[in-house]
């Protein structure tokens, strides 16, 4: 073989050898990106995990029973109006439910003004008379639960943290680019 086709044969192999070289090189790289994506999703496992309380694992107990001590009860206005018989006696003050069924009898301002609230919100009232810091250690023994919240709490006023909102902000340069298009 002429001196010229081995030198040829050398630069193939050698050649070769750098394109092994090359795909190995690559090879590596995912195999570190794999890790990376076990991890980004492991992350993302445990960030939804974080959303679980804590002690869920309570012995004996369900986490249900658990739930229901951790968080108040939460009544709409509506469920609070079927509260409002003598012997059944709700009230709303602030966002706090009360059943002062047992305290109308003991009230200073007398039960009559209570009856006048029965069911309702008595924010307004309860304010004309008296310091919210009253109502404290009241909690304890008469407060029942708190006023559900109806409408969403969040994502209302700040429109740009709207994730729909940003699917649309994607739009507007497409469809512009369609109408410069049909011109
Ligand atoms: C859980 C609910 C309530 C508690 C614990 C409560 C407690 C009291 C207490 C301790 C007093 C004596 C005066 C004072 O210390 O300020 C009082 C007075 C009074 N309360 Fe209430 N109250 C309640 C709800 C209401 C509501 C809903 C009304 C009105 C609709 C009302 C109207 C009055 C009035 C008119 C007085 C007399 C005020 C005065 O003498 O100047 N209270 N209440």
């Amino acid at each position: 073989m002429p001196d010229s086709c081995l030198r040829l044969l050398e630069a193939g192999v050698s050649h070769n050898a750098a394109t092994q070289h090359a795909s190995s090189t690559v090879d590596p790289v995912k195999d570190v990106q794999e890790p990376q994506q076990k991890l980004v999703s492991r992350t993302s496992s445990s960030a939804s995990n974080a959303m679980i309380p804590d002690i869920v694992n309570v012995p004996g107990r369900s986490s249900q029973e658990v739930e229901t001590e951790k968080r108040p009860k939460a009544y709409t206005a509506q469920e609070v109006t079927a509260h409002t018989s003598e012997k059944d006696l709700w009230i709303i003050i602030g966002s706090d439910v009360y059943d002062v069924t047992e305290f109308q009898h003991q009230h200073p301002g007398g039960a009559k003004v209570i009856h006048g609230v029965a069911g309702k919100d008595a924010t307004k009232k309860f304010d004309r008379h008296h310091r919210r810091g009253l109502l404290e250690p009241y909690k304890a023994k008469y407060q029942v639960g708190v006023l559900a919240v109806t409408s969403p709490p969040k994502d209302h006023g700040n429109p740009t943290e709207n994730s729909s909102n940003q699917e649309g902000l994607a739009v507007i340069p497409t469809s512009i680019l369609v109408f410069i298009a049909t011109l």
